[in-house]
């Protein structure tokens, strides 16, 4: 499987990394604070309408700058400034305010909005922590690059009045060029060149590392997904949690959190009391060991079956667990080995998905140390009430019901682990944040548990969320038999290896179809999920998933395979091109700024590299390449691998 596939973990370091040439002020120098050093604006054939980047004269303020709808600000940058090579200075960060949350040094459209922020502040005298997260993309671009509602603000007197004021003394710069009021909204417009040369500027010199941020940095979050149960079928809600848990914790290692991605296995239980003395009965050692997941899962229908016609395997099943949860080392050893050996072969699934836990964990991994000392703080804070000689807390007044936390016979549930290992993960592991990733069937349980959480004094029990979500409905496939997430794989890796070969000439193409199918079946899967909303149920759509046109998975690998392609094409020997090559102004067409992955296509069938004049060539490969790059550094968030080829 593994062999040719042209799997492209991070994307490939250029030969020579390239680097951002010394400040060369006063021309491209973006001189916010002093707008008056700026080049004077060129004079524009149709130049009636004042340029929005007017600049201000140097003494008086300046007087609202009036934004023109007609005045296309692209165009007036174009005479402005930058109109040779050089790319822009790295701004000075240092002379932005500084914002928890706002990261400009990652971030170029940070640099924008705080430099928003700068005036705002400077003007209103409302806090910067208050007017930044107030910065916004506005629905309709049309009107505006970021808006202001200006309530937002929470100032005394009319939003309006403020906003009209304001305007009249705003100083535009080279990076905010104008601002408008409508009514209570400040309709800011920005400079898109310059925003274009710095995003691909920065993308060029960040590479696979464009789009993270350390806004997480010194933070620590464990994230709790996918947890299948042992002998049981892993269904989609097990798929959904393993989709979207690798996602959170990708996301929180991208803005620089410490994570632990923890999966907690149902592996404890009178079930596998049950499926112990099952495997007396009809276990196989050699099956065992061929195929641990499936072979357990079949002893535990058929003792499930046979406990139908004779139960008194019930009760040597809770004899069993009894001895389990003793400590019983006979007891334990044969639980013991299926663990050991299922926990190898999900290895080797997850492993087909890019996925990898630092810890294997479950509910039989939870101390009784721990359950016992939390039982006692209950105890303690007198919440633990006997009832016919079980233990039960009563969160009636929470609207949570009455909860069992321990059974007469003195043995745990599935909620008392839980009190006991989130207990155990804080002491042993540490958090910021804690995250369980779990179907919306367990909300009350995990409302029980913050509770519990809460209510026995751990003041940690607010870092702990549940990051719930809807079923999949309808996923069985075709052949009706996908109970095992192997299962599920394999069979998505066939259909889509059909799909492929409906192209027969592109199919002969291919080096190793079966592998490209595997990674291509599975973003369908995976892009499939992330498109429906999280709390929403979805039907699962074989068809709609494996088709290439809309925001599939194939779609999108398929646009990531085709800007690298271009790459191969170009007949450039260096990739991306060197930034102080590129001529940024050749980059002007409308397309160039929707390059996002639905414009992908459209845009390669307008914008060509191949055959055009080197400089042509080198502004658009560098495109292209920034492209390429962000598409898989998103793609890989996601938690896929970008196709090379397809
Ligand atoms: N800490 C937790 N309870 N995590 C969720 C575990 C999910 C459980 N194994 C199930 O399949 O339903």
């Amino acid at each position: 499987m593994a062999g040719k596939t042209s799997l492209n973990a991070p994307p490939k370091a250029a030969p020579a990394p390239a680097r951002l040439p010394p400040p060369r002020p006063p021309k491209t120098a973006p001189a916010p604070a002093a707008p008056a050093a700026k080049a004077a604006p060129a004079p524009t054939a149709k130049a009636a309408p004042a340029p929005a980047a007017a600049p201000a004269p140097a003494t008086t303020p300046a007087p609202a700058p009036v934004k023109d709808a007609s005045a296309d600000p692209l165009a007036a940058f174009a005479a402005l400034s930058l109109t040779s090579k050089p790319v822009p200075t790295v701004f000075p960060l240092d002379a932005l305010p500084k914002v928890d949350g706002a990261d400009p040094a990652s971030n170029v459209l940070d640099i924008f909005k705080l430099l928003i922020t700068d005036q705002v502040v400077k003007f209103t005298g409302a806090a910067p922590a208050i007017v930044f997260p107030a910065v916004e993309a506005p629905k309709n671009s049309d009107l505006a690059d970021f808006a202001i509602p200006t309530p937002r603000l929470r100032l005394k007197g009319n939003p309006a009045q403020i906003t009209k004021d304001f305007v009249a003394q705003f100083v535009p710069n080279d990076f905010i060029t104008g601002v408008v009021a409508s009514g209570p909204f400040m309709n800011f417009s920005i400079n898109k060149a310059l925003l274009k040369t710095l995003v691909l500027s920065k993308i060029a010199t960040t590479q696979e590392k464009y789009g993270i941020n350390a806004t997480g940095t010194g933070k620590k979050a464990i994230v709790e997904f996918s947890s299948p149960n042992i002998a049981k079928p892993f269904h989609a809600g097990h798929l959904r949690s393993t989709i979207i848990g690798n996602f959170v914790r990708n996301v929180l290692k991208a803005n620089g959190w410490d994570t632990t991605a923890i999966n907690y296995l149902g592996d404890w239980g009178k079930q596998y009391g049950l499926l112990a003395v099952g495997f007396e009965k009809f276990g196989s050692e050699s099956e065992l060991l061929r195929d641990p997941i499936r072979h357990l899962f079949d002893v535990y229908v058929q003792i499930n079956r046979a406990a139908e016609e004779d139960a008194t395997i019930h009760d040597t099943a809770r004899t069993y667990f009894k001895a389990m949860e003793d400590g019983d080392a006979k007891a334990l050893a044969l639980w013991q080995r299926f663990r050991d050996l299922s926990i190898v072969k999900y290895k080797e699934t997850y492993a087909r998905l890019g996925i990898e836990f630092d810890l294997y964990s479950g509910e039989s991994q939870v101390a009784t140390k721990d359950m016992d000392e939390a039982l006692e703080l209950l105890k303690a804070k007198q919440l633990l009430q006997e009832d016919q000689g079980a233990q039960i807390v009563d969160l009636k007044k929470e609207k949570l019901g009455v909860v069992v936390v321990q059974k007469k016979d003195g043995t745990t549930l599935y909620l008392t682990r839980d009190i006991g290992a989130a207990k155990a993960r804080k002491d042993q592991l540490g958090f910021d944040s804690m995250y369980y990733i779990v179907g919306s069937q367990q909300d009350l349980h995990f409302r029980q548990l913050f509770t519990i959480l809460k209510k026995s004094g751990h003041d940690w029990a607010d870092q702990c969320k549940h990051i719930n979500f809807g079923m999949v409905l309808g996923m069985s496939t075709r052949k009706g038999t996908a109970v095992f997430l192997e299962d599920m794989l394999n069979q998505t890796q066939e259909q889509m290896l059909e799909v492929m070969k409906k192209n027969e000439a592109k199919y002969a193409q291919i080096p190793d179809p079966e592998a490209v199918a595997d990674l291509v079946g599975i973003s369908a899967i995976v892009i499939q999920d992330m498109s429906a909303r999280r709390i929403k149920d979805y039907a699962f759509a074989w068809e709609r998933m494996f088709s290439f046109e809309g925001d599939t998975g194939p779609y999108l690998q398929y646009a990531h395979a085709r800007l690298c392609s271009i790459e191969r094409k170009s007949g450039l020997t260096q990739i991306p091109p060197a930034l102080d090559e590129i001529d940024f102004t050749l980059l002007k067409e409308p397309a160039v700024a929707s390059l996002l992955c639905h414009a992908v296509s459209s845009t390669l069938d307008t914008l060509y590299v191949v055959n055009q004049e080197e400089p042509i060539k080198k502004a658009r490969m560098l495109l292209y390449w920034s492209a390429r790059v962000t598409l898989g550094n998103g793609l890989r968030l996601i938690g896929l691998r970008p196709l090379e080829r397809m």
